[in-house]
């Protein structure tokens, strides 16, 4: 079960609610995008970065309150007392609040698209929009379904990447889309680590996540596959020249890695103790997407 055997104080419960960690996956796909646009054209704009990277945050929290609100229709968070639903008591709040976030974040969106004029940025970021909330809005619920990892994957990978890339050089790259895959497959596996400790609820909910339909042993298995995956793809693509060779600075972030599969393996049929994994599972997204996009800076801040 979620979080029903933790009596937690009042201000945990916000701090669980509000997920602060969580952020760095608006902050990722926009730097990674924005490394790459740089190390191809030397050419690095503030202002349009900074937007970005403002009206990424800010569509995440859209993402994260208007969750809580459709999994309250649910009745899935029943047991989360750290949903905004259940601490404040005010659903509608939470909903206008969410809106409120979004309205505000795809605002900097048009921003950015008004000083291209282009409409390219915009189109992909509502797009990324749109599929979010097919992942728990109704009447879709994809992610009821199982099907959040590929959202994820799609949506914070090739997606999100291209769309920084372009805000950046107004045109599409063969790096970017490679590094794109690596930033979705670690994004994904934040949402699938976030699966394992909740299997009970989203059974009773008739959730079909990953994890539900795997098992937790096999789910375990899986990610060391998919946490390995990271650096392999790195290493491949530095071998085929694709890459340049800092990039393998991600190899730094193997620690997070380890230390993630490891506690899987040990924990992933205990909820109480593996439910921090997901929070391993951002450190590895973190440190992995930072180090791989100084790889594409660091050799070009000479010139
Ligand atoms: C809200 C998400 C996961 C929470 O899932 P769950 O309900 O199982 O968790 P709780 O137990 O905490 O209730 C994340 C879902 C992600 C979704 C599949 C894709 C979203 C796409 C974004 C809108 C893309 C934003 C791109 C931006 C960086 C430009
Ligand atoms: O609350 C969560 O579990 C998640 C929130 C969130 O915004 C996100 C974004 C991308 C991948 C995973 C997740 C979550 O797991």
């Amino acid at each position: 079960m979620t979080t029903k055997f933790i009596a937690q104080s009042p201000n945990k419960l916000w701090l669980a609610a509000l997920k602060p960690p969580m952020y760095s996956v608006a902050i990722i796909p926009i730097w990674i995008g924005t490394a790459v646009a740089y190390g191809e054209t030397l050419n690095m704009h503030w202002g349009i970065f900074s937007t970005f990277l403002l009206s990424a945050i800010l569509i995440i929290a859209w993402l994260n309150l208007s969750n809580d609100v459709f999994d309250s229709e649910t009745g899935i968070d029943h047991n989360k007392h750290h949903s905004l639903v259940n601490l404040t008591g005010n659903k509608s709040l939470i909903f206008w609040l969410s809106n409120l976030f979004l309205a505000a974040g795809i605002l900097g969106i048009i921003a950015i698209a008004w000083w291209q004029r282009d409409w390219t940025v915009i189109g992909i970021v509502l797009l990324c929009c749109a599929l979010g909330y097919s992942y728990q809005g109704p009447p879709f619920r994809l992610g009821y379904q199982g099907l959040g990892e590929v959202i994820c994957f799609f949506t914070f990978g090739p997606m999100a990447v291209a769309a920084a890339y372009y805000s950046q050089a107004q045109s599409f790259s063969s790096m970017g889309l490679a590094a794109s895959i690596i930033i979705g497959i670690s994004t994904s596996i934040i949402l699938f680590c976030s699966h394992f400790h909740q299997v009970e609820d989203d059974i009773a909910a008739g959730k079909r996540s990953p994890i539900v339909r795997l098992g937790t042993q096999g789910g375990a298995k899986l990610l060391h596959w998919l946490s390995g995956s990271l650096f392999a793809l790195t290493g491949l693509l530095i071998a085929l020249g694709m890459f340049p060779v800092w990039t393998g600075l991600i190899v730094l972030s193997l620690p997070f890695a380890l230390e993630l599969v490891q506690h899987v393996g040990c924990y992933h049929d205990q909820p109480q103790k593996v439910s921090n994994c997901k929070f391993i599972a951002v450190k590895l997204h973190f440190w992995s997407g930072l180090f791989l996009g100084l790889g594409f800076v660091v050799p070009n801040l000479w010139y």
